[in-house]
């Protein structure tokens, strides 16, 4: 399942085979109603040079109404049924993507950010849209007309049909430079937009915090720059093309300069009829405008192109499972690191580390803020994928197991905390849909929210927002332990979990915790040392590698970094609650 292997042709020709048919009923219309479009052209040369004798005009026109009546109708019907092939393969298409983002495993979803999904799901296939409906048809008749038109011509006056044609070639060559080196000029361009997109939303975001500190637009350099950045290339861009392009356009139309003269002598010498003269200069002066469309049809299918080597991904039928691994022991199972390393791009943050969980610990990791916490606690749930080394549950590669099997031996509580929009009861039920409310209360009695959900007037069908508007940081992540325990996992990864929570909280958290699962292995982030020191096992870490590994008090007694952090940790609190104390004596 990579970008490289699946070409664009082939995924769009696999995203239109169901409608097949459909869509070739109307490219087959929208060619019959070009060829309609010339016959009132026919028509009107008979009529003007009054071909048929007296009446006929009548019939002539009589016919000439029905063309023109036909070629709209069936031009109406190739849009219908393209139209109707669009949006059903528009359909298909989300669907299977929205599919394949549940079922693909995390590690292959790791290094796509939410925006670039969106711009996926809605930009890259709604193109598909546009190209299905409107350009297929549009194609073919910018294509066939300009045909069907010269070949008339030389059927009426071949010596006036290449004078229409002599400007061709030059209009080629002006095409040909206006487009050189195009493709770089949209992979950039395309850059430079994501670059301003991304700047937008940072910006967009950061409002509060701009206002809070009266800072005004010029002092977001980020957006400052994208938009300069944006505007020097969109300048460059329209110096180089902007010639070359009208040139072109220009010889496109020029056909008339060239066929007025010459009709008129001809007609003067007699080799010429007035009435071939007006049809020739009706269709000849318009004869190449239609290529203005197909050019801009070069671009449109290179950002197509684009989009579907984007969505190719999404688009191969994922795989349920791996049927090479299976994990034996649900429960007493151990997580461990094998020579585990990461990077950010060039950057080693997790530095070949190894360490096991054994079944049943409580493990803290601790240590300086960047030390790389969080990246380890992605790489061993398995949301981030290891540069190299590995995470084994039991002795199975963590990447060898489907997402089923890993969502059932290991829960992940996250910083970013995410709720449904919906009932509280709906949130907690996502881990385990067929939960009583009983074991939904047990759940929050031990991540410490029972108190503030039997507060609320719904109690569990309190309607929460998307993101969980309405309930504040520490009840929101309160909502997610619940979440994770109702999922009864033997293995749970607590990534600041409890941040948002006060010590006496946190405290009673890992108490209740211990008490009530006592066979779940635990591993929790925990700035706060306090809140964390009955653990089995401290693991600290520095710079990317674990420095330590104890009890709180072999800790203490032996490891510099972890004696530090406890002190200035204890002086803190004590100097807090002097202040505190003081604050009363002066009341
Ligand atoms: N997406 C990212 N791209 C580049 N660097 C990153 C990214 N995420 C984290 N880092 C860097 O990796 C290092 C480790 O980050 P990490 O969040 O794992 O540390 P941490 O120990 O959890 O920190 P904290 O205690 O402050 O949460 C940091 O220096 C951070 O700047």
């Amino acid at each position: 399942m990579t970008v490289e292997t699946v070409s664009p042709l082939l995924t769009l020709r696999r995203l239109l085979a169901a409608e097949k048919s459909t869509l070739l009923l109307a490219l087959t219309i929208s060619a019959s109603s070009v060829l309609l479009e010339l016959l009132p052209w026919y028509l009107l040369w008979r009529a003007v040079g009054v071909v048929e004798p007296g009446g006929s005009l009548l019939h002539l026109g009589g016919w000439l109404a029905l063309a023109l009546v036909c070629k709209y109708l069936l031009a109406s019907l190739a849009g219908y049924f393209s139209h109707l092939a669009a949006f059903r393969v528009l359909h298909h298409t989300r669907l299977r993507i929205a599919r394949a983002l549940t079922r693909l495993p995390m590690m292959q979803l790791a290094p796509f950010s939410a925006g670039s999904l969106r711009k996926i799901i809605m930009n890259d296939v709604q193109r598909l849209e546009d190209f299905i409906a409107h350009h297929t048809v549009d194609l073919i008749s910018a294509l066939f007309s300009p045909l069907i038109a010269a070949l008339f011509l030389f059927w009426l006056d071949w010596k006036m049909a290449l004078a229409a044609l002599l400007t061709v070639p030059l209009a080629m060559i002006a095409q040909r430079l206006c487009l050189r080196g195009m493709a770089e000029r949209t992979w950039e361009y395309h850059l430079a937009t994501e670059r301003l997109n991304s700047a937008i939303v940072e910006y967009v975001r950061g409002i509060p915090v701009m206002k809070a500190f009266s800072q005004d637009t010029r002092s977001f350099r980020l957006l400052d720059d994208s938009l300069r950045d944006y505007h020097q290339l969109v300048v460059r861009f329209t110096r180089r093309a902007v010639p070359a392009w009208s040139l072109f356009v220009v010889l496109l139309n020029a056909s008339i300069f060239i066929l007025l003269p010459l009709g008129l002598w001809r007609v003067s010498q007699g080799t010429l009829s007035v009435s071939a003269l007006l049809l020739i200069l009706m269709l000849g002066s318009g004869l190449l405008k239609p290529l203005l469309r197909v050019t801009f049809f070069g671009s449109l299918i290179r950002e197509l192109f684009a989009g579907l080597s984007r969505m190719a991904p999404f688009l191969d039928d994922v795989a349920e499972g791996h049927s090479a691994a299976t994990v034996t022991s649900q429960s007493g199972i151990t997580l461990s690191a094998r020579d585990l390393s990461f990077s950010y791009e060039q950057r080693t943050v997790i530095d070949t580390l190894n360490m096991t969980l054994q079944p049943g610990g409580f493990y803290a990791l601790v240590g300086p803020s960047g030390a790389g916490k969080s990246t380890l606690a992605g790489l061993l749930s398995g949301m981030l994928p290891p540069t190299s080394g590995a995470v084994l549950l039991g002795d199975v590669k963590l990447d060898d197991i489907d997402d089923a099997t890993r969502a059932s031996l290991l829960a992940v509580v996250s910083q970013q905390v995410f709720l449904f929009k919906g009932s509280l009861a709906d949130n907690l039920r996502l881990a385990q849909p067929q939960a009583s409310d009983e074991q939904l209360w047990q759940a929050l009695e031990i991540a410490q929210g029972r108190a503030f959900v039997e507060a609320l007037p719904q109690g569990l069908a309190t309607t929460i927002g998307e993101g969980g508007a309405r309930l504040s940081g520490g009840e929101r992540q309160r909502i997610a332990i619940a979440r994770a325990l109702l999922a009864e996992t033997p293995l749970l990864i607590l990534d600041e979990a409890t941040a948002f929570a006060d010590l006496l909280t946190e405290a009673a958290f890992y108490r209740e915790l211990r008490q009530q699962r006592p066979t779940v292995t635990v591993l929790t982030i925990a700035h706060r040392l306090f809140a964390v020191q009955q653990a089995d096992c401290l693991l600290v870490m520095e710079a990317g590698r674990l420095t330590g590994c104890g009890t709180h008090q072999q800790l203490l007694s032996e490891h510099r970094i972890y004696q530090q952090m406890w002190h200035s940790q204890s002086q803190l609190a004590q100097w807090q609650i002097r202040r505190e104390e003081d604050t009363h004596v002066n009341a």
